[in-house]
């Protein structure tokens, strides 16, 4: 069961106020995008790495690449203004591979075993997803106001690797190109599609890195972790 995966890293952070993509914030002194680069890099099932990047950042990128020793990548190529563009970008690379991983350069903590479920499932079921119940009451809200509460039982929180068949997933972003659609997933383009999407229960600990307080909660899963 082998893959190739997708890693958007060419966002610019703006919500982590670090004055920088946070994919260069140190954690446990390695940048954020090692910690991210390394799980699949000692996955025996990937077999390639695509990386997207910001074009002004590409040095730092190489330097990394180069540094912390990452041999699976074997393309680094551009980003667009919103991530699904950037993911886009990376797909066009994809060869020799029937199945596809997208994953967020923000979620350092996605583990190897996680993976190969999700990769088993995106092949039995051409599309799958890491998700975890969601614990808190969801309530829509409009001008400051209650407008109603979502009923929870059903509730997901969906966050990446998100796995697809190659030809899916190309499929699904062509068309949302093609008509204009912007999705916050990958996942939400296949469906749009009419196809249907496995669930594999994630790990709370599989956070995106996106506001400031997330750190501390990096810092702690790492210290958990490890003996950073
Ligand atoms: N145009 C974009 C936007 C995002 N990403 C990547 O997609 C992942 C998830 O995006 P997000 O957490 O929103 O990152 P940023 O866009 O950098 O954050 P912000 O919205 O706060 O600027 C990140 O690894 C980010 O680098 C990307 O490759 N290209
Ligand atoms: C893809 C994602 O990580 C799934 O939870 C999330 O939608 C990315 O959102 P962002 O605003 O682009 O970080």
């Amino acid at each position: 069961m082998f893959y190739q995966v997708v890693i958007p890293a060419a966002g610019q952070g703006k919500r982590m106020k670090a004055g920088k993509n946070k994919q260069f914030i140190e954690l446990c002194d390695q940048p954020v995008i090692v910690h991210t680069l390394k799980v699949f890099e000692r996955d025996e099932w990937c077999e390639g790495i695509i990386l997207v990047i910001n074009e002004a950042e590409r040095e730092q990128f190489n330097e990394i690449v180069k540094r912390y020793s990452i041999k699976k990548v074997i393309s680094m190529v551009s980003g667009g203004t919103e991530r699904q563009h950037s993911v886009y970008n990376g797909l066009k690379k994809i060869q020799n591979s029937d199945i596809v991983l997208i994953h967020d350069g923000a979620r350092p903590f996605i583990t190897v075993e996680k993976i190969h479920e999700l990769v088993q499932a995106a092949k039995e079921h051409g599309a799958a997803v890491i998700a975890v119940p969601v614990k808190d009451t969801i309530k829509r809200v409009f001008d400051g106001y209650v407008h109603e509460t979502v009923e929870r039982s059903s509730l997901w929180a969906v966050q990446t690797p998100q796995a697809f068949h190659v030809s899916l997933v190309l499929e699904a972003h062509e068309r949302a190109s093609l008509e204009g659609y912007i999705g916050t997933d990958d996942a939400s383009l296949v469906e749009r599609i009419g196809k249907q999407v496995r669930i594999i229960e994630g790990d709370y600990r599989n956070i995106k890195l996106t506001t400031p307080d997330d750190l501390l909660f990096a810092q702690a899963i790492l210290s958990n972790w490890t003996s950073c």
